[in-house]
Formats: structure tokens, C-alpha cells, sequence
């Protein structure tokens, strides 16, 4: 049985992408999650929830540690099953972490080049939106932890995934990284991907967030 306040929410963009500027109708759900939970045994780690994310929508996740949002970014990408409720998203999906997508041997530019293999991104793009221009010939394992996160942004972008489910893309990040991260959420928006950010303070983000939950770890939950 599974406790817990359900929280429903549809994120629609404030900004839309060229392709649906020229359409009359509201942009496509590309994500929905109709009243999804997970627990471990006793342990409710996301209580229900149904998300509706449409096309170039932007919604941030906040809450403190355990309150389930890392649970919620698996489950939106399609990589953990919830316990009960239903993910319909047909479209590639990619969950990251900062410091995913490079392994430490490759050059900072082979790691953006394999992601953009992959998903058709673009790869000069994607280094410069990074602020990784001058790091191109670097290998990752000697990279910092804010340079590794900017990789991780990197490869998210030339990945080029229809739902971009990014865990706390801030981390390590100074100013100057936050700026490119947010330039990067925008990117991926205006190319018409859903974007789920988890993150600790959502403020580097500033004006493109189209919708925010907060998550409890005993809750209920509140979205505005
Ligand atoms: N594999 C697992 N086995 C058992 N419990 C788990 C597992 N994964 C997560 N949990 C539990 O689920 C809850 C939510 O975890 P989750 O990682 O989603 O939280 P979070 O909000 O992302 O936390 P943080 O801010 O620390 O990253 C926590 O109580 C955690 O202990």
C-alpha cells in the first residue's frame, strides 16, 4: 500500500520552440507520469505523483536529501520502475548526474563527439555553450569536479534527448558554469526536449522554469 499526498502536475513552456510557435495548438506531452510511486519495502522514497511535461517545458525538482528526486529524475527517464503507476514517454531519454557521460581516458572533445554519435547533436555546440573551448584536448581524468559537470552538460546537449532528466547540473559549478548551465536548459528546451533539473537552489535558472515541484521526505509535496 502506498501513503502519501498525491501531487499532480502539466508543465507547459512560457517559451515555445520555432516549431510550435507555428502551430495553433498547446506543444505535445512528450513525458507523463500518471500516479507514479516507488518504495523500498517500508521506505516511500517518491510518493504519487502524476507529471504531465510538455514539449521545451522546463521543470525544476528542490527538496532536501531523501526526499525522492533522484527517484522521480529514474523514473521520468525510464530507468527505474515505479512501484505503481504508469511512465508513458516514447522519445529517447537521458538521466545524467554531474560527471556522468565521459569516461576519465577520453579527451573532453571525444566524449562530446561519442554523446553526439549517438543522439546527433552537435558537437562545437555543445563545447562552446559548456564553456569548454579551451579544455577540448583535455582528458577528463584530470579534469576538476565544476569542469567534469561541464562535460556532463556537454554530452547531455549533443546527446540531444527529447527528455532531459539532469541530477543537480549545478554541482561544483561557479558562476560562470551556472550561466552555462543555464544556457544549456535552454538550449535543449528550444530544441523541444522536456527538461526535469533536480538542484538544491534553483535560482541559477532564473526566469526558464516553467514549473516547480518540491518534494517532502515524509509527504505530501507542494507544486506551483
Ligand atoms: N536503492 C535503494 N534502496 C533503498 N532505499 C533507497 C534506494 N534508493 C533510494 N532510496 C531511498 O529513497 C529515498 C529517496 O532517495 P533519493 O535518492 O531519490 O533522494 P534525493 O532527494 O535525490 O536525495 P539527495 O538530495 O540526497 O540527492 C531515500 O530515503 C533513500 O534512502
Amino acid at each position: 500500500m502506498c501513503v502519501g499526498r498525491h501531487l499532480t502536475m502539466t508543465i507547459t513552456p512560457s517559451l515555445s520552440s520555432a516549431a510550435d510557435a507555428t502551430r495553433a495548438t498547446a506543444p505535445p506531452c512528450v513525458l507523463e507520469l500518471q500516479a507514479c510511486y516507488r518504495s523500498y519495502g517500508p521506505v516511500l522514497a517518491l510518493a504519487p505523483i502524476t507529471l504531465r511535461v510538455q514539449r521545451g517545458a522546463v521543470c525544476t525538482v528542490t527538496g532536501p536529501n531523501g526526499s525522492g528526486k533522484t527517484t522521480l529524475l529514474r523514473i521520468a527517464a525510464g530507468l527505474l520502475k515505479p512501484s505503481g503507476g504508469a511512465r508513458t514517454g516514447d522519445e529517447p531519454a537521458l538521466y545524467a548526474a554531474a560527471g556522468d557521460g565521459a569516461r576519465a581516458s577520453q579527451t573532453v572533445g571525444q566524449a562530446v563527439a561519442v554523446a553526439a554519435a549517438l543522439g546527433g547533436g552537435d558537437v562545437e555546440e555543445a563545447i562552446e555553450l559548456a564553456g569548454l573551448s579551451a579544455l577540448r584536448t583535455s582528458t577528463v581524468g584530470e579534469l576538476s569536479a565544476g569542469q567534469r559537470t561541464r562535460v556532463t552538460l556537454a554530452t547531455v546537449l549533443a546527446g540531444n534527448p527529447a527528455i532531459a532528466c539532469l541530477d543537480e547540473p549545478d554541482a561544483h559549478l561557479d558562476a560562470d558554469g551556472r550561466r552555462c548551465a543555464a544556457g544549456v536548459v535552454d538550449r535543449l528546451a528550444r530544441r523541444g526536449a522536456a527538461v526535469l533539473i533536480a538542484t538544491h537552489d534553483r535560482r541559477w535558472l532564473e526566469e526558464r522554469q516553467d514549473g516547480h515541484l518540491e518534494l517532502s521526505p515524509s509527504r505530501g509535496g507542494s507544486g506551483d
